[in-house]
């Protein structure tokens, strides 16, 4: 009983660590996964392809979570491997918990779909994407569950989310082209300072309010001066970036700060935020948004 698949990572465009309203975007850069199911098996062992060190409690608790949900319980083995960094704020925890629940569905035998009234389909893309969020709280991996990263790495394009609920407000189709610079340090979720960015809550608020009028460019800006200020990020790259993209933010609790451009806006070019950004320690990627999200392989 072998099951594999992919999910996305993605970007910010509302932190939700400030009120629970979150916004993120699914991008090309992806995380696969690969289960083993064993009926004689005690329990789940992971592996991390890319960090023999890193904590594999997350994807261990997917497999666990959706055998019980929609399996007899069984045990076996998860092993990831990704292209998105981990811990850079690029949502390597939502689509490394995507991916292995989705994997452990294939491995079921179960067929993955979205429209729960469907016959055919025996699981929907957000009910895995929920459970996923739920290994994550209880993994400890986010502060707000952060359904709005899960939401966007499940289902790709601009979801709009409220992670006190786990309920999706918006999810709207986005093509633009994406610069991201990713420093060399790490900052995990769960050690954010969540007082600093509820102190930015009224901007947060602001920020919702443009999202949710589809203004997802002019959201993800000031989400990203709002919460570079509240958790000590350094605003030169973005401001750098401002006169020739459509949007510029940090991302999630960093430290990636993701440039997007509209391909139709004549104004905007990501060569030259390249070049502005090129000296800084670190890597740069080109890649684009998607709106497809995750599937079994
Ligand atoms: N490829 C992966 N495979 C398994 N678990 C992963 C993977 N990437 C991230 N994780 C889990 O997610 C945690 C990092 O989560 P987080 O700090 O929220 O980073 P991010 O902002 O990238 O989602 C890791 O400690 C690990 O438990
Ligand atoms: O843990 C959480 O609840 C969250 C973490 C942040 O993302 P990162 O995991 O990318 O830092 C943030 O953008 C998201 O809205 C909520």
């Amino acid at each position: 009983m072998e099951g594999r698949a992919a999910a996305l990572g993605a970007g910010t465009v509302l932190n939700a660590l400030a009120t629970g309203t979150g916004a993120a975007f699914g991008i090309d850069v992806e995380t696969r996964a690969t289960v083993e199911l064993d009926p004689a098996a005690d329990g789940v062992a992971g592996e991390i392809a890319e960090d023999a060190d890193a904590d594999t409690d997350l994807i261990e608790r997917c497999v666990a979570l959706a055998t019980e949900r929609w399996g007899g319980g069984e045990g076996g083995t998860v092993r990831t491997d990704s292209d998105v960094p981990l811990a850079a704020g690029l949502k390597s925890s939502s689509a490394a918990a995507n991916a292995t629940v989705l994997a452990t569905c294939d491995a079921l035998g179960l067929a993955v779909g979205d429209d729960p009234d469907d016959p055919a389909v025996d699981v929907t893309r957000l009910e895995a994407c929920r459970l996923g969020v739920r290994a994550a709280r209880e993994a400890g991996v986010t502060v707000t569950g952060a359904f709005d990263d899960a939401t966007a790495s499940m289902l790709g394009g601009v979801t709009v989310t409220d992670n006190d609920a786990d309920e999706l407000r918006v999810r709207e189709t986005v093509d633009w082209e994406v610069l991201i610079w990713t420093p060399p340090e790490r900052a995990y979720s769960a050690d954010a300072d969540v007082a600093r960015c509820e102190a930015v809550a009224p901007m947060a608020d602001l920020v919702a309010d443009l999202a949710l009028d589809g203004r997802y460019g002019e959201a993800m800006t000031v989400n990203g001066l709002a919460f570079s200020a509240a958790l000590g990020f350094d605003a030169d790259p973005a401001v750098e970036a401002m006169p020739h993209t459509t949007a510029v933010s940090l991302s999630g609790t960093g430290p990636s700060v993701v440039a997007v451009a509209d391909p139709a806006d004549p104004e905007t070019d990501l060569d030259a935020v390249a070049d502005a950004w090129g000296d800084r320690l670190g890597t740069l990627r080109r890649t684009t948004t998607r709106n497809d999200g995750a599937a079994v392989e």
